[in-house]
């Protein structure tokens, strides 16, 4: 399979005008590496606070460093990759100036926010810190090929551990590996309208493929990302302003853009929740992560959709994640959610033998993709709920004021939240139960069929 989607791929989609416009040779990632820092020397003083950040955050000087910033215009920034630069330095200085101090700020200054405000306009996403920001904007490599973890590292981090950009490393790989499989997919739907099977059936085996390699690489977070480093040193530095009222945020926080403008803003924090590679996998599949929201309760599971009264439960949350990612991605998806269902197909197909493997090949997929979510639960088991059960090291006492509030009972693990303000466990595990789901409900059908 190959690492990048070259054009061959490309030009043989039919179905797909414009299509891969939205996207990259790289996916979700950018074409080329994103840049080290803005070429304007105007932008300096942004990039001198984000140099410091981690003695800034320790010695909890930062807001006096930004308070000292000027209002700069956003007009010197001349090319995309100049306003993705843009938008991810001033998330690091957003949230490093909201939680690194004794309690957290409620007002982000105009500094911030005026030029924050306008990249995030330019290029479709929340003035908060995002998966784009930490994770597609925020990484290098040794070459232009980004499948290769050891050879990929974050530029910037709140911490200034290898723990951190490994943290972020793990997430840029996972997008440039599972890019591969997004044109043969856009093919797989092409070719439904035709009835090949073989095409789908095909795609789909590479797609559970494609998947079951980025299952394993999940195991290699523990070779540089410390679990309680995660926890403690800088996961605090993710958190958004949504839900947040344990942590001293009541309102949100005030964006302050001056001259008596502003506004409360409540937006979740980063999250990998937020990567559109996963979710386009959900879609090439049909994996429906709203049903169980008709019932308040996921089917077969015993976790309630806990949600406080006015607020919208996970799996209408699952749907607004999409306003977290890039404008064009955003529209990259909704474009793809328009498409034929490899899933309807699945189901509709008339018994015979070739669809008895197409039949088959949808539930590998589903299963590779379930597998992969069950892995990362027990990922999350290691990296927040075990710390969470842990006393804190003195050293990172001070930095964690962002923890308390995802960590509604410290006692109980099913009431942590996550970096995105959800309820992890039942959330986690209603999206791994709804993906195994799909492909058993194919499974239901061919027993139902023999018993006829
Ligand atoms: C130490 C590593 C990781 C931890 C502790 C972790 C933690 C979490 C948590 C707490 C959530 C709950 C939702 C939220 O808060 O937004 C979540 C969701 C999610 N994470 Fe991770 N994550 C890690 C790594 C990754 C990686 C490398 C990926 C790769 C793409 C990933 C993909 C996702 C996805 C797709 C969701 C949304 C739920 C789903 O679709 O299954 N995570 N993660």
């Amino acid at each position: 399979m190959p690492s990048r989607i070259s054009d061959f791929q490309i030009s043989e989609s039919e179905n797909t005008p414009g299509l891969y416009s939205l996207i990259s040779i790289n996916g979700f990632l950018p074409a080329v590496k994103p840049l080290k820092r803005l070429p304007d020397t105007y932008y300096q003083q942004w990039e001198r606070i984000l140099d410091d950040l981690p003695a800034l955050l320790r010695e909890k000087t930062i807001r006096h460093e930004v308070n000292k910033l000027e209002v700069l215009t956003t007009a010197r920034l001349n090319t995309e990759r100049e306003w993705q630069r843009a938008y991810m330095v001033l998330c690091f200085l957003a949230h490093g100036y909201i939680w690194g101090g004794h309690t957290p700020s409620e007002i982000l200054p105009p500094a911030i926010t005026v030029p924050f405000l306008q990249a995030s306009d330019h290029l479709g996403l929340p003035p908060i810190a995002t998966f784009a920001a930490l994770n597609l904007f925020n990484f290098t490599s040794a070459g232009e090929d980004f499948t290769n973890l050891d050879d990929l590292k974050a530029l910037h981090t709140f911490s200034g551990t290898e723990d951190e950009s490994w943290f972020f490393a793990m997430s840029v790989v996972i997008e440039a590996r599972g890019a591969s499989i997004i044109p043969t997919m856009l093919q797989a739907i092409d070719a439904i309208k035709n009835h090949d099977y073989e095409t789908v059936t095909r795609a789909l085996d590479d797609m559970a493929t494609c998947i079951s390699q980025l299952t394993p690489l999940l195991d290699r977070m523990s070779e540089k990302c410390d679990p309680m480093v995660f926890y403690h040193q800088f996961r605090p530095y993710l958190a958004g302003t949504k839900n947040m009222a344990a942590a001293g945020l009541p309102n949100g926080v005030f964006y302050d853009e001056g001259n008596g403008v502003g506004e409360w803003r409540h937006l979740r924090g980063g999250s990998n929740g937020q990567s559109s590679l996963i979710q386009f996998y959900d879609l090439v599949l049909g994996v429906d992560h709203a049903s169980a929201n008709k019932h308040g309760t996921r089917k077969g599971s015993s976790a309630p959709a806990k949600t406080a009264p006015g607020e919208l439960s996970f799996y209408e949350e699952v749907s607004l994640v999409r306003l977290y990612m890039p404008g064009p991605h955003q529209e990259f998806l909704r474009r793809v959610s328009q498409m034929d269902k490899i899933k309807d197909f699945v189901h509709s197909a008339p018994a015979s033998p070739a669809q008895q493997r197409l039949r088959q090949s949808y539930q590998d997929a589903t299963k590779a993709l379930g597998d992969f979510r069950q892995a990362h639960m027990q990922m999350v088991t290691r990296y927040v709920i075990v710390p969470s059960r842990k006393p804190a090291p003195s050293l990172s006492s001070e930095v964690n004021l962002a923890t308390a509030s995802l960590q509604s009972d410290k006692s109980a693990a099913k009431d942590l939240t996550g970096t995105g303000g959800t309820d992890l466990i039942p959330f986690l595990r209603a999206a791994r139960d709804d993906t195994y789901g799909a492909g058993l409900a194919v499974a239901s059908q061919d027993v139902s069929a023999i018993k006829r």
